[in-house]
């Protein structure tokens, strides 16, 4: 059937995708991959650092998205925890399949692969890191899929789910129509976005995991990480 984006949908599509793009992680931050020492600890203490300023540009694009702000406040930072970790992974994850000019990709690559990491969690998190690349996802599927994984109602916590729900419908409503029309060849691509984000719900688990280990090892997270995880 003929599909069309209605008015309001485009109106929501182009602030999420402005909110997308306008916070980043600021260019010196990101740049500082590209310094040259690479033992274990100075890998963990620059990925802390990209995680910790990624979750101060989560919650900025956060309240950008239509109607987040008029929810509960505390389901507001409920969200925000139960998917900080999701959302940092799909952001990770443009990085790799974005396949940065100055060479990121490999230095992160690199970095996160020798920072303290057990091999048990490398194969998940990079496979999900290729199946992710090879959807070769545009900016407003990637900005989508990032406020749908925001607005996930089932987080631990969540008192209002229904007005999550609400919200989170109407971003799926036009990721489907966007999918449909910029993939027409391909009808399943929108259930292959969807079934990344229940990939990426198993790497929570693993996350979780990861964490205890560094902690274990005595390594230490900055106060916004500390408070967003519930560690310390
Ligand atoms: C505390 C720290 C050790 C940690 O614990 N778990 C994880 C994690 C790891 Cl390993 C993998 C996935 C998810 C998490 Cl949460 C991390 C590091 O998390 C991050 C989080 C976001 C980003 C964005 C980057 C990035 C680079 C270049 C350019 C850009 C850009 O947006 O332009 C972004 S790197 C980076 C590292």
């Amino acid at each position: 059937e003929k599909i069309e984006i209605t008015k309001e949908q485009q109106a929501l599509m182009k602030i999420i995708l402005d909110a997308y793009n306008r916070h980043q992680i600021p260019q010196d931050v990101a740049k500082k991959l590209l310094q040259d020492q690479y033992s274990a600890e100075e890998n963990f203490l620059l990925l802390t650092e990209m995680a910790t300023s990624q979750v101060q540009v989560l919650v900025e694009f956060t309240k950008n998205i239509p109607g987040f702000l008029s929810l509960d406040h505390e389901d507001q930072i409920a969200l925000l925890k139960g998917s900080a970790v999701e959302a940092m992974f799909l952001r990770s994850a443009q990085v790799f399949s974005r396949k940065m000019p100055k060479g990121h990709t490999e230095v992160l690559e690199a970095r996160i692969r020798k920072s303290g990491i057990s091999e048990e969690f490398m194969t998940p998190m990079f496979n999900f890191y290729k199946s992710i690349g090879e959807l070769h996802m545009v900016q407003e599927e990637q900005a989508l899929l990032t406020a749908i994984t925001i607005l996930t109602p089932d987080r631990p916590h969540v008192k209002d789910q229904h007005a999550v729900e609400r919200l989170q419908e109407s971003m799926l409503d036009v990721l489907r129509k966007l999918c449909a029309l910029q993939h027409p060849q391909e009808p399943q691509y929108f259930a292959r976005l969807l079934g990344r984000l229940t990939e990426l719900r198993t790497l929570n688990h693993y996350h979780t995991e990861m964490l205890t280990s560094w902690r274990m090892n005595d390594h230490k997270f900055t106060p916004l990480l500390c408070e967003i995880w519930d560690v310390q």
